[in-house]
């Protein structure tokens, strides 16, 4: 049997086994088998995962990756943000390849790439699935353009898709920590009460994987999957914005009912309607930090930022003749406050370095 009908037939046991507390052990095993065929599908040897036209260069401060079904408008909102020309048209799979936008906001210079659209399967390969999933991990976050007029079934569609990938959109990195060891068996320590993992299917999962010693120290309430992607690793953490486009087809009442979803905005891009909320939105979702120095214009940094990382990017060896820092801003409590290289900047932060 090949890997794709193994999977095949693991999603269908998993679909018509009930979801309760009796079943939740061996749906866990399960699922512990599929996260296994999964991973062996996406490994190199199955070449091409890069493939021509798919190569683009990082530039700019942050990456944007433009994922969707054919002919949501990918390509007509590259073209319109960033002035790069990139075909459109109303037939689907215009774009077969990856082309690459910019613009600037807050200072920022932010790489979008436009892709082709992708299909149900294509995690497992299906028209340009892999090339597409492959460069999607190389960005700081996920569009996920929907068409507004379409079914919202799309979206778990493609959710699921990337999910299928180890892509994990919003959502934050398990607290788990997990290190295979060279002998000892295995200890597992949960820190706090867990809900849904048991010692016993925490032993069992690891044997699928034949790892037989490993520490394992788990430090909030996790689910099965989360354990499941931290044994496989590999997993890719992303913000995502969902953009629903082709609004001034709908009615008002459907624009309203979208746009209160998380993480969602509504947009047209033939009509170039909402395109600075969309900007805004994106700046959000990149976790981008402006900071203004006396003589730089202002530094891009990235939420969690510190005095220190602000002086490496401002120049290589400002750190280390540091003397102090003068900042004012939200991040303060008076204005200006003195303060050392561990302190947390803010967004629109102002900063004066004095060296030594
Ligand atoms: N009504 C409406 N049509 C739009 C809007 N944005 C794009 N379109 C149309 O939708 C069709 C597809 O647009 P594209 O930009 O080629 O879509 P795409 O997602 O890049 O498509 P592929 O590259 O084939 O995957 C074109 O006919 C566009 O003119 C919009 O906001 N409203
Ligand atoms: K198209
Ligand atoms: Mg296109």
């Amino acid at each position: 049997m090949g890997i794709l009908e193994k999977i095949a037939d693991i999603e269908h046991e998993i679909g018509r086994t009930q979801k309760n507390k009796a079943t939740e052990h061996h749906l866990g095993l399960l699922k512990g088998k599929l996260a296994k065929y999964r991973a062996e599908l996406l490994e190199p040897k199955s070449s091409g995962a890069k493939g021509e036209g798919f190569d683009v260069l990082k530039s700019g401060d942050s990456r944007v990756a433009l994922i969707g079904f054919p002919s949501v408008g990918k390509s007509t909102l590259l073209s319109l943000l960033t002035g790069t020309k990139s075909e459109a048209a109303n037939y689907e799979f215009t774009t077969l390849t990856c082309i690459p936008g910019k613009f600037m906001y807050k200072g920022a210079n932010i790489q979008i790439l436009d892709l082709p659209g992708i299909i149900q399967g294509a995690s497992e390969g299906k028209g340009r699935g892999r090339q597409v999933i492959s460069v999607a991990r190389t960005a700081d976050m996920i569009l996920m353009m929907l068409d507004s007029t379409k079914s919202h079934a799309q979206r778990k569609l493609l959710e699921a898709e990337l999910e299928a990938v180890g892509i994990r959109l919003n959502k934050k990195i398990p607290e788990i920590y997990f290190k295979v060891k060279k002998g000892g068996g295995i200890s597992y320590n949960p820190i706090v009460k867990q809900s849904q993992l048991t010692e016993k299917l925490v032993f069992e999962i690891l044997h699928q994987y034949k790892i037989f010693n490993a520490e394992v120290l788990v430090r909030d309430d996790v689910t099965i999957d989360d354990f499941i992607d931290v044994i496989v690793g590999n997993r890719k953490y992303l913000p995502c914005l969902y953009v629903y486009n082709k609004i001034d087809q709908i009615t008002i009442e459907e624009v309203d009912k979208i746009a209160r979803e998380d993480h969602t905005i509504v947009i047209s891009a033939e009509g170039d309607l909402n395109m600075e909320t969309l900007k805004e939105q994106i700046w959000v979702h990149l976790n981008l930090l402006r900071v203004y120095t006396k003589k730089q214009s202002g530094l891009i940094l990235r939420s969690g930022a510190t005095v220190e990382t602000a002086c490496h990017s401002i120049h290589r060896t400002l750190a280390e003749n540091f003397r102090y820092a003068l900042v004012w801003g939200t991040s303060t409590k008076h204005n200006p406050q003195r303060v050392g290289l561990t302190h947390p900047l803010e967004n629109e932060d102002v900063i004066q370095i004095v060296k030594k």
